[in-house]
C-alpha cells in the first residue's frame, strides 16, 4: 500500500496521520429474550485513511450492516456497543443523538445507501431534496443560491440537470444511485459509508457506480459524460478479465485531460496509488468505506480489504495481494474468492454459524479443510490475519499488505468487552 493506507493490527493504538476513521475493539451485540444474545461485530479493528477505498466483504448476515449502523449511531435499542470509532477527535460510539444529528451524519460520515430508491422521499423532486440537504449541510440561504448549489451538488455526482426536476420513481437505478451519492456528498464528509451501494444493479451499472465512488475519493470528481445514460462510463473498459480494471476508473483515466492510461498499471495499480490519488480535481482528503457481498466490486474499487466472517473482521489485507498474487491468506477469505463464477465456481462448504450460539474456537473451523485440533482455541491476530493455519504470505517482509504485524490473542469472551 502507499503511505496513506494505515498499518494496523489488531490492537488498540493511536492512528496514523491521515487517518480519517480509526476503529477500535468495536463490538455490537443484541441482547434477546430469555436471555439469548447475538454477538453480531466482535472485536473490530480498522483504520480508513484519507484517499482510500477500505472494502469489508462477507456472507450475508456476518454483521457488515450492523458495523455500519454503529458507526452512524443508528443501532438499534436492544444492542449494546463497545469499543470505539473515532473520527475528527469524536468517538461515534459514545457521541449523544444531538451530536450525531448535528455533527457526524451527513457531515463527517456521508452515507451511500444499499436502496437508493427507498432512501430518497418518494414524493420531492431530486432538486428539493437536493436544495433541502444543502441548505441543512451547506447553509446555504437564499433561492438563488440554493438552486446553484443544488445544480452544482448533482454535478458533482454526474447527475443530469434536466432530470432534477424529476421524482424518485422516474429515475433509472442508475440515475437513482447517483442522486443518493450527490446528497451523500453535499455535506464534504471526510468519510464515506457505503452500504451495498450496488445491491440489484447490473453489472455495467455496479462498474460505474464504484467507479464513481472512487473518483470522489480519488478527488478527481465526476465521470466526464457520466451524466448520461446511454453507455458505460468513459473508462469503465467493460469486463477486462480483472487483472486491470481495478483502479483504472480511479487514475482518472475517463476525464478529459486525464490523460487515462487503460490499463498499464496492471494488477500493480494499487500501489501506485498516490499517483491518481492526485487527479486534476486533487486528493479529495475522503475516504471511503464501502461494504458489499460483491466481490467483483470490491476488486474494482479497493485499496485494502476486510474479510468478515461470524461477526469477526478474520484478514484485512493489501487489494492487490488479495487479490492477485500471492491470494487471500485466510481459508475463509480463499473460500469467498473461489467461489467466484470466473474463478473456480466452488461454493464454500456448509453455512455460517449462528451469531447467537458462536463456537470457542475459530468460527470457520467447522467448513475449513485446514482446522486441526488447534482450531478449537480461538486463533491469535497477527498482521490482520485470524487463523491458526494461514495460507503462505508474500515472503519475508513486513506481513500481509505491508501491514503491521503485531501479535495480539484473540478476544477471549466478547462478553468481556461489554462489562
Ligand atoms: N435488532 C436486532 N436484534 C437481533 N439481532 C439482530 C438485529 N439486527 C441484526 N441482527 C443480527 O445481526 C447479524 C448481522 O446482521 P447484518 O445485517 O449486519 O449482516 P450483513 O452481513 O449486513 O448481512 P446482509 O449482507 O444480508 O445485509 C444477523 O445475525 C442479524 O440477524
Amino acid at each position: 500500500m502507499g503511505a496513506a493506507a494505515t498499518a494496523e493490527g489488531t490492537a488498540p493504538g493511536a492512528a496514523g496521520p491521515g487517518t480519517v476513521l480509526s476503529v477500535r475493539g468495536l463490538s455490537v451485540r443484541f441482547r434477546l429474550a430469555r436471555g439469548r444474545r447475538v454477538d453480531a461485530v466482535t472485536d473490530v479493528n480498522l483504520d480508513v485513511a484519507a484517499g482510500e477505498c477500505l472494502v469489508l466483504v462477507g456472507e450475508s448476515g456476518c454483521g457488515k450492516s450492523v458495523l455500519a449502523s454503529a458507526l452512524l449511531g443508528l443501532v438499534p435499542a436492544n444492542a449494546e456497543t463497545a469499543g470505539s470509532a473515532r473520527i475528527a477527535g469524536l468517538d461515534l460510539l459514545t457521541a449523544d443523538e444531538r451530536t450525531l444529528a448535528r455533527r457526524v451524519r451527513g457531515r463527517l460520515v456521508g452515507l451511500v445507501p444499499q436502496s437508493p430508491a427507498a432512501h430518497l422521499t418518494p414524493v420531492r423532486t431530486i432538486r428539493s431534496q437536493l436544495e433541502e440537504t444543502v441548505a441543512e449541510l451547506a447553509a446555504v440561504r437564499g433561492r438563488t443560491a440554493l438552486r446553484a448549489a443544488a445544480e452544482a451538488a448533482a454535478a458533482r455526482a454526474a447527475f443530469p440537470a434536466d432530470h432534477l426536476d424529476r421524482h424518485p420513481h422516474q429515475l433509472s437505478g442508475g440515475l437513482a444511485q447517483r442522486a443518493a451519492t450527490a446528497l451523500a456528498l453535499v455535506g464534504d464528509a471526510p468519510l464515506l459509508l457505503a452500504d451495498e451501494p450496488t445491491t440489484g444493479l447490473d453489472r455495467d451499472l455496479v462498474d460505474r457506480t464504484v467507479d464513481e465512488l472512487r473518483r470522489h475519493v480519488a478527488g478527481t470528481g465526476a465521470a466526464a459524460g457520466a451524466g448520461t445514460e446511454t453507455g458505460p462510463a468513459p473508462d469503465s473498459g467493460g469486463r477486462d478479465g480483472g487483472a486491470g480494471r481495478r483502479h483504472a476508473a480511479a487514475r482518472g483515466g475517463g476525464g478529459p485531460g486525464q490523460g487515462g492510461d487503460g490499463d498499464a498499471a496492471g494488477r500493480g495499480g494499487g500501489r501506485e496509488a498516490a499517483a491518481w490519488r492526485r487527479g486534476p480535481g486533487g486528493p479529495s482528503g475522503r475516504a471511503l468505506l464501502m461494504i458489499t457481498h460483491d466481490l467483483a466490486a470490491a476488486e474494482r474499487i479497493a485499496d485494502r480489504v476486510a474479510v468478515m466472517y461470524a461477526g469477526r473482521i478474520v484478514e484485512l489485507a493489501d487489494a492487490t495481494a488479495f487479490f492477485g498474487t500471492p491470494g487471500p491468506r485466510h481459508p475463509y477469505s480463499r473460500g469467498l474468492l473461489r467461489a467466484l463464477p470466473d474463478r473456480d465456481f466452488v461454493p464454500i462448504p456448509g453455512t455460517p454459524p449462528e451469531l447467537g450460539d458462536l463456537p470457542a474456537g475459530c468460527a470457520f473451523a467447522p467448513r475449513c479443510d485446514r482446522a486441526t485440533g488447534l482450531c478449537a482455541t480461538p486463533p491469535p491476530v497477527t498482521g490482520g490475519l485470524a487463523c491458526h493455519h494461514p495460507f503462505p504470505g508474500p515472503g519475508p517482509g513486513p506481513g500481509p499488505g505491508g501491514m503491521a504485524t503485531e501479535t495480539v490473542p484473540a478476544t477471549p469472551d466478547p462478553e468481556d468487552a461489554h462489562a
